[in-house]
């Protein structure tokens, strides 16, 4: 899974001036005026160019730019920017250089192997099927150490596993199945799900794909490519649905570390960089946060269900929740937290499910939970509610990020109303990238 930070590092961006005044639309474009310097750090496409001005980043038109300083027009007018279409410096949408260079490595493999939760599930959705693992035919969709492979070699008897990974970790993964002595069952092919040749269809399509917020890294497009492609008829996708659950919750110490601090830092007042401390720190989701039950101000609600026998590539572009959640007990709204739950069911007609569940009431996952903080807590009391919708929009040039979008009523029933009427306290929106 990338981080922010890998997102951040990329090459030295380009000088660009705005030719024009632009006002961008939807929430991930940038609006300028004619004579603004932007400074471009990716063109992912010859017409949309990933830019920054003043701090923030965003979509800009690359036929509204040019380089060169303002006053160097007339020179600039015969050079126009020249941006052809097999311009090498377009960086790849799917980052995949970047994406399978990480996973080329045993950092994030470690990661996910010292995930007990994680890997125990897939175990154990192994062994409780073993019976009916026989004589099938397997495919783990980017296996990486080939872990779940080696379980089903292991624990059951496929008649064949295609363990599928496109990174170079795929040499290693070979040479763990000869070690285990599992080469008999296990075949590893390097290469795309996408793109790779099965010698034939397969009964089970098996994937761990589920990445911070369920969807970030999207590589369950690839999921449902192969599934399309390879799945055979009446076949079994493990996970067979997957779900995001939400909550309304307290987040004090986060909130004391980042934005509190400033009041008196050392006997001082630190206030005025509160609007910077909202903006480097609140802006995006903070992945990896541990929400302990007792932060949460309501009961958690799943508000995107996936059914992995369905669910459709063009669906992932946009996928809306709602939610309405009352609040139980009175504290400060900080903001919403996210997490997903994935089910495996089972070969055997009313056979058990197995559940993987990664949130604050199951064992933590190397996920955690994503946390969505407000620009401003509000503080809510027992018998308020929050609702609203929650929408995943994936973006339209980096295939691997989205924008979470949120919007929320906060109703409160106050005495004074008659008969308890509702009335709206506040309502919020907010955009969150991820990350790009
Ligand atoms: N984020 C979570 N949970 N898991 C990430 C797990 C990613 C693993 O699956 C591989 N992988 C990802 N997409 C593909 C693909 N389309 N074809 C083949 N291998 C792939 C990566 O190289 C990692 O080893």
């Amino acid at each position: 899974m990338q981080t922010e930070k890998e997102d951040e590092d990329d090459a030295s961006p380009e000088e660009c001036f705005a030719r024009s005044d632009f006002t961008g639309g939807g929430s991930d474009q940038l609006s300028f005026s004619s004579g603004d310097k932007l400074l471009v750090h990716a063109k992912p496409s010859s017409d949309w160019w990933w830019a920054e001005l003043r701090g923030v980043r965003g979509y800009v038109p690359a036929s509204y730019l040019r380089t060169g300083a303002a006053g160097e027009e007339e020179q600039e007018e015969e050079e126009e920017v020249e941006v052809d279409d097999d311009d090498t410096s377009l960086e790849d949408p799917w980052q995949d250089e970047e994406y399978f260079g990480s996973y080329g490595t045993l950092r994030l493999h470690l990661e996910m192997l010292s995930d007990k939760s994680r890997t125990e599930a897939y175990r154990q959705v192994i062994r409780s099927n073993s019976a009916s693992l026989r004589n099938k035919v397997v495919m783990d969709l980017g296996c990486g150490t080939g872990i779940i492979s080696l379980f089903c070699a292991q624990l059951a008897q496929p008649s064949v596993v295609y363990a599928v990974e496109a990174s170079s970790m795929a040499d290693y993964t070979r040479q763990l199945v000869k070690q285990n002595e599992c080469e008999e069952v296990v075949t590893v092919l390097q290469g795309r799900a996408e793109e790779i040749e099965l010698p034939e269809q397969v009964d089970v399509l098996v994937s761990e794909w589920m990445g911070n917020c369920l969807l970030f890294e999207f590589m369950v497009e690839s999921v449902l490519l192969a599934r399309d492609r390879w799945l055979r008829e009446g076949g079994v996708m493990w996970p067979s649905s997957a779900a995001l659950a939400l909550v309304p919750c307290q987040a004090d110490t986060y909130y004391a570390e980042k934005m509190a601090f400033w009041e008196r830092p050392y006997g001082l007042d630190f206030t005025p960089l509160q609007p910077l401390a909202q903006q480097e720190f609140f802006t995006k989701p903070k992945f990896s946060h541990l929400i302990e039950p007792s932060d949460c101000l309501s009961a958690p609600c799943d508000v995107i269900y996936l059914d992995m026998y369905t669910l459709q590539v063009k669906d992932l572009e946009e996928i809306k929740g709602q939610f309405h959640f009352c609040v139980e007990k009175s504290g400060v709204f900080h903001g919403f937290t996210a997490w997903f739950t994935v089910h495996f069911e089972s070969l055997e007609t009313g056979g058990a499910t197995v559940e993987l569940n990664t949130g604050p009431n199951s064992e933590p996952t190397h996920w955690k939970q994503t946390l969505f903080m407000l620009d401003r807590p509000v503080s809510v009391y027992a018998g308020d509610s929050i609702s609203g919708t929650i929408v995943l929009r994936r973006n339209p040039v980096w295939r691997r990020h989205m924008t979470v979008t949120l919007h929320w009523n906060i109703n409160s029933t106050t005495e004074e109303t008659d008969n308890c009427q509702a009335n709206i306290k506040s309502v919020g929106t907010k955009s969150f990238p991820m990350w790009r």
